[in-house]
C-alpha cells in the first residue's frame, strides 16, 4: 500500500539547512495499521506531508494506493483520507455539510455522500451531531469528526496525525477502538503518527521507530521488545548530582550493560532484576545515596527506544535541537 525509499526532505530556516527527514525507506501492507513513533521533531509530520503530496521530497521515491506520488500526486490524493494535526473541521459550520461538502470534492454524488457520513457518524459515536457545529463539541467529539471527514469518500489507506494527542485517557481509548474496526469493518489500512508509547503499542501491528530523520528500527511491539533483553532496572535518585555515582553502581552489577542517566533516573539493564535490586540498593546505601525511587521491570517500548537514541520518548517537547544527551557512563 506504501512503498517509499529514500524519502527525505530539506528546509531552509534562517539561511540554514533543516535535514527535517534524510532518507526514509518504508513499506507497508494493505490492512497494516502502522505506527510511526518518535518524539516531537523526529520528522513524523514532514514524512507524513510527503507520503500524502502537500510537501514535495528533496530526494527519494515512493508509491501510495498504487499512485507514484511525484508522477501521480493527484491519483493518490484521490485514494487516500489525510486528518492533520490540526483537524480541517471549521467552527462555525454544520458537522453534517462540513462532512457532505468534504466527500463533494472528491467526486462524490451529494446523496450517496448523506449515506456515508450518516453511517460514519453512527460508527464514530457522533449520532445526534449531524447539525452540530464543531465548536460546541468536546475535543473527542472533534477528533471523531476530523477522521469522518479523513473517510467519508472511503479510501483504503488513510493517514492520521497524531490522532489522539490532547484527549483524555478514556476518549483515547475510545478512538483506538475506532481505528481498529476501520481496519476490521472496511479493511482500511492505517499509517498513524504518534508519540505515545502505548498507543503504539496497543494499537499498531508493526512500529516503525524515527529519529532525526530516519528509522532507526522497526517491528511489531513484541518483537521491538524483545530486542531488549533482561530486566531494566530504574533508579531515582533523591540528589540529581548523585545520579552519575548511581549509574557507576548499576554499571557494576554482574551481567550489567552501562546505565544511563535521565535527570535524576538511572537506567540500566541487568540478566535478572530481583537479585540486583537487592545487590544495588545496599550498594546506593553504602555509597550514602539517597533513593527516592527504585524498580525492576520488563523491558517497554520506552526502553527499546532509549536503547536505540539515548533518548526516552516519555519526555514531552524533546526536539532534535533541545534535546539533552544523556551521559553514558561505562561500568
Ligand atoms: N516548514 C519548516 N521549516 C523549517 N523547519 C521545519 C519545517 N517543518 C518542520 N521543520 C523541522 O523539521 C524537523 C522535523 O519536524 P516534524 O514536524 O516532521 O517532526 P514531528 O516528528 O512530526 O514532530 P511533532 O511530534 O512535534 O509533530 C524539526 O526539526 C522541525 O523544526
Amino acid at each position: 500500500m506504501i512503498h517509499a525509499r529514500g524519502l527525505a526532505r530539506t528546509f531552509r530556516k534562517r539561511k540554514q539547512e533543516v535535514q527535517a527527514v534524510t532518507g526514509v525507506d518504508l513499506d507497508v501492507d494493505a490492512g497494516e495499521i502502522v505506527g510511526f513513533l518518535g518524539p516531537n521533531g523526529a520528522g513524523k509530520t514532514t514524512t507524513l506531508r510527503m507520503l500524502t503530496t502537500l510537501l514535495t521530497p528533496s530526494a527519494g521515491t515512493a508509491t501510495v494506493a498504487g499512485c507514484d506520488l511525484i508522477a501521480d500526486p493527484v491519483g493518490v490524493r484521490r485514494r487516500i483520507g489525510y486528518v492533520s494535526q490540526s483537524g480541517s473541521t471549521a467552527p462555525e459550520a454544520r458537522a453534517g455539510e462540513e462532512v457532505v461538502d468534504h466527500a463533494r470534492l472528491y467526486g462524490v454524488r451529494t446523496a450517496d455522500a448523506v449515506v456515508r457520513g450518516r453511517q460514519l457518524f453512527s460508527d464514530l459515536d457522533l449520532d445526534g451531531l449531524w447539525e452540530r457545529q464543531p465548536k460546541d463539541m468536546s475535543g473527542g467529539q472533534r477528533r471523531r469528526l476530523d477522521i469522518a471527514m479523513g473517510l467519508v469518500h472511503d479510501p483504503g489507506l488513510v493517514f492520521l496525525d497524531e490522532p489522539t494527542t490532547g484527549l483524555d485517557p478514556q476518549a483515547r481509548a475510545n478512538l483506538w477502538g475506532h481505528i481498529r474496526s476501520l481496519r476490521e469493518d472496511r479493511g482500511t489500512t492505517v499509517f498513524l503518527t504518534t508519540h505515545y508509547l502505548d498507543e503504539a503499542d496497543a494499537l499498531c501491528d508493526r512500529i516503525l521507530v524515527i529519529d532525526r530523520g530516519a528509522i532507526v528500527a522497526e517491528g511489531t511491539p513484541d518483537q521491538l521488545k524483545s530486542k531488549v533483553g533482561g530486566d531494566v532496572l530504574t533508579v531515582t535518585v533523591a540528589d540529581p548530582a548523585r545520579a552519575g555515582d548511581a549509574a557507576r553502581l548499576v554499571g557494576d552489577l554482574p551481567g550489567a550493560e552501562p546505565a544511563q542517566v535521565d535527570g535524576a533516573r538511572v537506567i540500566g539493564r541487568v540478566p535478572a532484576g530481583g537479585p540486583a535490586l537487592v545487590d544495588l540498593v545496599r550498594g546506593l546505601d553504602a555509597a550514602g545515596i539517597g533513593i527516592a525511587g527504585v524498580e525492576s521491570r520488563r523491558p517497554s517500548l520506552d526502553d527499546v527506544f532509549l536503547g536505540l537514541t539515548g533518548r526516552s520518548l516519555r519526555e514531552e517537547g524533546t526536539s532534535p535541537d533541545d534535546a539533552p544527551t544523556p551521559e553514558v557512563v561505562p561500568s
